[in-house]
């Protein structure tokens, strides 16, 4: 079958994908994985496919906002996708989880209009158990600051006359924000797979901070870099877990 969106074959698609939002950053996840080849590059979604540590992946760029996003997430479990990580950035509401930081997301607050479009108020946006497990297993075991807690979907990321309610959010208990994660979880519980979500912290969310924004640093870079290991080393614990063949020390 032929996705009309992706324009990829759901035959080539394998069960565990890497889901983020740049298509250079698919690039280069797609470059850490062993007969890696592109299968599209249609609009903003880019789809690569490979192995890494004997698991065949998809790694697929789904643009920025929960709505092209969507597409993406639901072409993906269309097509036979059973487990998604999506390895993102993220604005911090907290000092103490600077840029640089990683934050893998348990659950998301949703504000955006996507998701109130395909179900009611109450529904909850979470991440499945056993991905966030193995996202924030294969992180700690890393250098640097990880953190696991709730994050928050926006649907804008500059301000207009009102204010996108931050401090709020903060208040809360959010560790910080960004654009595509309620979609994710949303979506994967309604068609049943499940997800993940690990964020790289880019600067801070905060109004009173957000002209320090800058997503291109080096502590950026490497914290990326750390997310995108975390990411590819959880899905091949989840592949085993599946198979029955883990073993317990995933970081060998
Ligand atoms: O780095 P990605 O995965 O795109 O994630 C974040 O970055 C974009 C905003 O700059 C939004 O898509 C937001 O969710
Ligand atoms: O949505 C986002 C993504 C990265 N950084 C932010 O401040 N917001």
């Amino acid at each position: 079958m032929l996705l009309p969106i992706l324009q990829i074959h759901s035959e080539d698609i394998p069960p565990y994908a890497v889901v983020c939002g740049d298509p250079f950053r698919a690039e280069k996840i797609a470059g850490k994985l062993t007969g890696a080849r592109e299968l599209a590059f249609s609009r903003e979604y880019r789809t690569f496919v490979g192995e890494y540590e004997g698991v065949s992946l998809a790694v697929v760029s789904h643009g920025v906002g929960c709505p092209g996003a969507a597409v993406c997430f639901e072409e993906l479990i269309r097509a036979g996708v059973t487990t998604l990580i999506r390895v993102g950035t993220a604005g911090s509401y907290t000092a103490d989880v600077p840029a640089g930081s990683l934050v893998v997301s348990t659950a998301a607050i949703r504000t955006d209009g996507l998701t109130r479009q395909l179900v009611p108020d109450g529904f909850p946006a979470v991440a499945d158990h056993e991905v966030t497990h193995a996202l924030y297993s294969a992180a700690t075991a890393m250098q640097g600051v990880v953190r696991k807690g709730m994050t928050v979907t926006v649907d804008a990321f500059f301000n207009g006359v009102e204010e996108i309610p931050h401090k709020k959010f903060k208040q809360a208990g959010a560790l910080g924000a960004e654009m595509e994660i309620a979609a994710l979880f949303v979506i994967s519980s309604l068609r049943g797979a499940r997800a993940g979500a690990i964020v790289a912290i880019d600067g801070f969310a905060d109004q009173d901070l957000a002209a320090e924004y800058d997503p291109h640093t080096n502590v950026v870079s490497d914290a990326v870099e750390r997310e995108i290991e975390a990411a590819l080393k959880a899905m091949v614990t989840l592949a085993q877990q599946d198979t029955g063949t883990e073993t317990n020390d995933i970081h060998s």
